[in-house]
């Protein structure tokens, strides 16, 4: 079997359990992994390429970008343009569908595919607040999250002027309303409340409660849990109150590494172009035979 050479750009979180992700799937091998500074490389990278450019990298069927967010396009498009695959978890959800047709043009183009807004929100909740939408058409989904650690979020707070480490906090308030409790170290010279406005002014941040907190040491209250429940309260033809009810607690860099993985897969079997995960077979994402898929699944 011809394995599925994966790249992984950007060596944080998500990035470390892209590589668990991936030792772990028998039909994947590390082509490598694209770090801004291709010298750290910590015991576990030592027997693969540890590269500045993707350029550098041999046969890369797919790669799977780990950057925060706000960078997702620039290198997406680079590797479509090179004649890589990518997959990524873009995670600003009012931006999805312009980040789609970009990187749909790119892809297009290039007659390569892209998996985007691939983690679990967005991502898999998306998947299933799709199912819940066709199975009871009329009425209202709430999504739920946390308590728990935001990476997006978090990813957010450090690019911010003066943060020297962040953490941030999802709170739910129920019916799709959340509290985002922040904490940071302040980088000396830095004046805190100054440095709490530029997040609260933060888009990620802008539209919920917010409160920042400065501490002297955030690793102390780091916690990468979190989890969500989805609850939808609807009508299938014409029968009323149909409940639904989805929930999960989960290590999130862990889960969303794991569905990266998958849509890394799923993008050798697409048509050139990008795609969200709701319109990607659901087959597609998983290992093995279809017809043995199909009995066991369906
Ligand atoms: N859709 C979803 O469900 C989810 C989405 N996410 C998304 O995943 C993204 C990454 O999260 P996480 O792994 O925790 O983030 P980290 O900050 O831990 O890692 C990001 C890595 O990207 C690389 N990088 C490349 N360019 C930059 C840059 N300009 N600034 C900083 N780092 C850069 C760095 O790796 P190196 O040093 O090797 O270059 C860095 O370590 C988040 O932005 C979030 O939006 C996360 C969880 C769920
Ligand atoms: N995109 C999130 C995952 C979904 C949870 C969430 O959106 C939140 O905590 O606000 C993340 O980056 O961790």
């Amino acid at each position: 079997m011809n394995k599925i050479r994966a790249a992984i750009v950007g060596y944080g979180n998500i990035g470390q359990y892209v590589l668990d992700a991936i030792i772990a799937s028998p039909d994947f091998e590390v082509a490598g992994i694209v770090r801004r500074d291709p010298s750290n490389v910590p015991d576990e990278l030592k027997k693969y390429q540890v590269v500045q450019s993707i350029k550098e990298l041999k046969d890369v069927s797919v790669a799977v970008l780990c950057t925060p967010t706000r960078s997702v396009e620039e290198y997406a498009k680079e590797c479509l343009a090179l004649g890589i695959n990518t997959v990524d978890s873009y995670d600003i959800h009012g931006g999805i569908v312009n980040l789609r047709r970009e990187l749909d043009a790119v892809g297009k183009a290039n007659n390569t595919v892209s998996i985007i807004s691939a983690g679990w929100d967005p991502g898999t909740d998306s998947m299933i607040r799709s199912m819940f939408e066709f199975m009871a058409p009329k009425g209202v989904t709430y999504t739920n999250f946390g308590p728990g650690m935001s990476m997006g979020h978090t990813v957010a707070v450090k690019a911010i002027k003066g943060v020297k480490a962040a953490l941030s906090m999802t709170i739910p308030l129920g019916t799709s309303i959340h509290r985002r409790m922040v904490y940071i170290e302040v980088e000396e010279g830095f004046n805190f409340s100054d440095v709490a406005s530029a997040i609260k002014s933060d888009d990620y941040f802008a539209h919920d409660e917010t409160h920042v907190m400065q501490v002297e040491n955030v690793d102390n209250l780091k916690d990468m849990g979190h989890g969500v429940n989805m609850v939808r309260k609807g009508v299938s033809g014409a029968t009323q109150n149909q409940l639904l009810d989805f929930n999960m607690k989960i290590n999130n860099p862990a889960l969303t590494a794991q569905v990266l993985v998958a849509s890394a897969r799923a993008t050798m079997k697409q048509a050139p172009g990008a795609y969200t995960m709701i319109e990607v077979p659901v087959i597609d994402y998983i290992y093995g035979d279809k017809e043995a898929l199909i009995k066991k699944l369906v």
